[in-house]
């Protein structure tokens, strides 16, 4: 292990109620501990002479450090139990697992996860194409959209369970042979894959981390066993053992009521293959240490933490719970444990602050058979207790923590020699928050239960991150006061909820801690992922430190009172009473049924404290710390309401919006329709105008007369004028001429003949007008370009008018609004004609082609304006 500086130590505040005078890291000077007693000669007048007078064995990894003095705090919450070892801190260690798609039985969607490299994967909202847009009918995430998540390895869905045990679990178990503490819990929503992640299947092969932990514990201390006359307790504390009162109990001791037992026992029967599942791995050890192994499996079901482990008080007359119909249930009790204070005395270095469950069982197992034995018996008690109303899906938080003691085989009669550690393994229940379990009632309380541990998981997590941050920018500056940042630190809550302050002690002392996120990408909540993998980026933020277990210290009275798990039946019993049904399919497809009536009575409350609490409680802050803890709650279950709140009209909100928008839409569509109308409406009458002028449709030799008063000239009836030639095929209809416009362009140019404009009114405002084209010709001469223009308005996006004016040039420049078009300087025939005539313009083939080309524009416009409209 690297030794590192030990200022490199980091505080944070725990809320945790200590019960001892010496104030928080955090609030007064950082407490400076020395492994003082560790070995007699290098014990002075101490407190710590007590225990340095059993003269603890000292062995290489927990040997003092010269530089022992320096400041050394816990990384989470408080002071942790002080060696002078080297210190290392670590972060906490994020594994993603994806779980593979189960088959036909469930739905296959396109999974919103993508893998990027071995470490990081991009989440994509569902909800956005490939432009970035909301796709239609989608709402877009409010948490991200699209982003990157960083883990320290990402295991693809094909990862074997060997592979996955191989990296994620097989270093927690050689440091945990070698006195390193180390916690390992899976986090994901509810069919994510965490229980097959840590129990495994039933294939071969498909054995989880946990029964590979204690195959490879029990391979590599194979011929190493003690002689178990030291046993675990609390938190750090050893004390003797009475092995008779300890022996673990098996499978068929459990439950012994006639239904019952035979439900279980079928249980056990059809799904226990352990020879198909065994992992061979052998962690080579020091074999001049002996080692005892303990187990303990707890579960935190609505913020009450039950042993799993403890022998269940059965009984089946005199309760007047369950006599219904002429069933006669079973009526199992189980007590709530209550979670207390470690005693400072535990440990020879007195700096502890963790938290210990008060009256948990811990069994010795020798061999892997046994360990996973007693784990089936847990996850039975498990099912029964917990979970069996909803058996679909794990709604409690389970930990299993195995517990190695270890001594020198030279030291035998030597406890404080024996060093400890733990590895705690925690399945938490689904993270799927209260509003999507759509439940109600108990379910809802549970929900809100396993939301309020997890969300306080994540908060203390948030604590040790900005704590540490703090702390490491205080002691980056030089010359700087390294108290002056512990007094701004965070409260870390560990005590808000049971989960947290039972694991408080892998974040405040020492261990490391390993994280493995599940997620199934295929039928889960975008955002409930993502809430996952925030949760991951912040635990990897959080550093731990990482030491050799603390020295613990031997206990002088072995049996202490709260150790034993006893239900007193005279008691009144308190609690929740719960009917549950469990039912099994044995060999041969049996059904077999057993009605129980569930008793959880709360924990204990008469006031007594553990002995190891020695200190004195002072009531005033006792109560305020209760003051504290209730207005916590209250604002707990305040934020949970606003959210809700929140949520809810965040979702009606989107609907008006959703509405508005689709109001609007139509209002658009409408008005896009109607405007392309009226375009055809006016293309139409433009293609009108100019076939009554005869510049499109059927031509006819125009009858030019030339006034014998003014020397204009004279349309025909119809209208047409000009100097007409033979269309020889002419269009049939207007449209079709303005196809063949452009071929027949330079006829149409002869056709369009002229209309004299009296001399007076040449030079003035020319209003002039014909009676049925209402095309008005303007004078020009030769290589003056015309204007060509409505009467009404010059913009052939506007109204349509029905005349058009054609002005020379000159007056172009002044009269605003007018378009100017430039002239050719040819002429064609009828314009010399018109000349001529004296008194004649004409409009230049580039000026037909002007305004021809602009109509077609107009009507391709329209079409598509048309056509977006319908597609809308
Ligand atoms: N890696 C995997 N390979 C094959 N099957 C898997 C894998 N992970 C999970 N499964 C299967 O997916 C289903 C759900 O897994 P599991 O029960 O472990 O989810 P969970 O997260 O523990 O759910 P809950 O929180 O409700 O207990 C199970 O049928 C399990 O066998």
């Amino acid at each position: 292990m690297a030794t590192r500086s030990k200022t490199a130590g980091l505080a944070t505040r725990a809320s945790t109620r200590t019960k001892t005078p010496v104030p928080a890291p955090s609030t007064g000077p950082s407490v400076v501990r020395t492994a003082k007693g560790r070995t007699a000669s290098q014990t002075g007048p101490s407190k710590a002479k007590t225990a340095a007078s059993r003269k603890p064995f000292v062995n290489k990894a927990n040997a003092p450090d010269d530089d022992s003095t320096a400041p050394n705090i816990g990384a989470g919450g408080g002071p942790r139990p002080t060696k002078a070892t080297s210190v290392e801190r670590e972060s906490t260690v994020a594994y993603l697992r994806i779980r593979p798609h189960l088959g036909d039985d469930e739905p296959m969607a396109m999974p919103y996860l993508e893998s990027l490299s071995d470490t990081s994967v991009r989440m994509s909202d569902p909800s956005i194409d490939r432009q970035g847009g909301a796709k239609s009918g989608c709402r877009v995430s409010v948490i991200a959209p699209s982003s990157v998540y960083k883990f320290s390895h990402v295991f693809p869905p094909s990862t074997t369970q060997e592979d996955f045990f191989a990296t994620t679990t097989l270093p927690l178990v050689r440091d945990l042979l070698d006195g390193q503490n180390g916690l390992l819990f899976a986090y994901g929503v509810t069919n994510s894959g965490k229980t097959y992640t840590i129990q495994g299947g039933s294939e071969p092969g498909s054995a989880g981390i946990l029964p590979r932990t204690l195959d490879v514990l029990f391979n590599s201390v194979d011929g190493l066993h003690s002689d178990g006359r030291y046993r675990p307790v609390r938190l750090y504390g050893v004390e003797e053992a009475d092995p008779s009162e300890f022996a673990p109990p098996t499978e068929f001791d459990v439950p012994n009521g006639p239904a019952l037992a035979q439900v279980l026992e079928e249980h056990l029967a059809t799904t226990d293959k352990p020879t198909d599942n065994t992992d061979p791995t052998v962690i080579k050890v020091d074999r001049n240490y002996e080692y005892s192994i303990w187990i303990s499996y707890v579960e935190v079901y609505n913020e009450k933490v039950y042993d799993l482990l403890a022998s269940v008080d059965e009984n089946e007359e005199g309760t007047g719970y369950h006599q219904e119909q002429g069933v006669h249930p079973l009526l199992l009790k189980r007590k709530a444990l209550t979670v207390k204070p470690s005693p400072t005395t535990d440990t020879i270095d007195s700096g502890s602050t963790g938290r210990y469950i008060s009256g948990l069982k811990q069994f010795r197992v020798t061999d892997a058979l046994q360990a996973k034995a007693l784990i089936k018996l847990g996850q039975l008690h498990r099912r029964v207790f917990g979970t069996l109303a909803n058996s679909q899906s794990s709604r409690s938080h389970s930990i299993v923590t195995i517990r190695v003691l270890k001594g020198h085989r030279a030291e035998r009669d030597d406890p404080t020699s024996l060093q400890m550690s733990r590895l705690s393994v925690v399945d938490l229940a689904g993270s799927e928050r209260a509003k999507n379990t759509q439940t109600s009632g108990d379910r809802l309380k549970e929900a809100g239960n396993i939301n309020k541990s997890l969300m306080i998981l994540g908060q203390c997590m948030e604590a040790m991150r900005t704590n540490q941050k703090r702390l490491a920018r205080g002691s980056a500056i030089p010359g700087h006061d390294a108290q002056e940042p512990r007094k701004a630190l965070a409260i870390v809550p560990f005590r808000h909820s049971k989960l947290t302050e039972i694991l408080m002690d892998y974040f405040v002392g020492d261990g490391k801690v390993v994280m493995i996120v599940n997620v199934n990408p295929y039928d889960t909540g975008f955002e409930e992922i993502s809430h996952v993998m925030k949760f991951s980026a912040l635990a990897r933020e959080v550093s731990t430190v990482v030491n050799n277990a603390p020295l613990p210290r031997l206990q002088s009275s072995p049996n202490k009172p709260g150790l034993h798990v006893g239900l007193n039946p005279s008691r009144i019993p308190r609690g929740v009473v719960r009917k549950v049904t469990i039912s099994s399919i044995g060999p041969g497809k049996k059904v077999s049924e057993a009605q129980l009536t569930i008793l959880e009575e709360d924990e204990e409350s008469d006031g007594k404290e553990d002995e190891s609490d020695d200190e004195a409680i002072n009531p005033l802050v006792d109560a305020l710390f209760d003051e504290i803890e209730n207005l916590r709650l209250k604002l707990y279950e305040a934020e949970i309401r606003c959210a809700v709140v929140e949520a809810e009209t965040r979702e009606e909100v989107m609907k008006e919006m959703e509405e508005r928008m689709r109001e609007v839409e139509r209002t658009y569509a409408q008005r896009l329709m109607s405007e392309v109308e009226r375009n055809e409406r006016k293309m139409d009458a433009k293609i009108d105008m100019l076939h009554q002028a005869g510049l499109l449709g059927t031509a006819k030799k125009p009858v030019v007369s030339e006034s014998e008063t003014d020397g204009s000239i004279s349309l025909d009836e119809d209208g047409s004028c000009g100097v007409a030639e033979d269309f020889s095929d002419p269009p049939s209809s207007p449209l079709d001429g303005k196809a063949n416009f452009g071929k027949s362009i330079g006829s149409i140019t002869k056709q369009f003949t002229l209309l004299s404009i009296p001399a007076d009114e040449r030079s003035g405002e020319t209003s002039a007008t014909m009676e049925d084209s209402k095309m008005l010709v303007g004078e020009s001469d030769e290589n003056m370009p015309l204007t060509v223009t409505s009467a009404k308005t010059v913009d052939m996006d506007h109204e349509v008018d029905d005349s058009i004016i054609i002005v020379p040039n000159r007056r172009a420049g002044t009269d605003t609004g007018v378009v100017y078009i430039p002239g050719k300087g040819e002429l064609d025939a009828v314009k010399k004609k018109k000349r001529q005539l004296g008194s004649k313009s004409v409009i230049t083939q580039e000026q037909v082609e002007q305004v021809v080309g602009a109509m077609e524009l107009k009507t391709d416009k329209s079409t598509r304006i048309k056509r977006m409209a319908r597609a809308s």
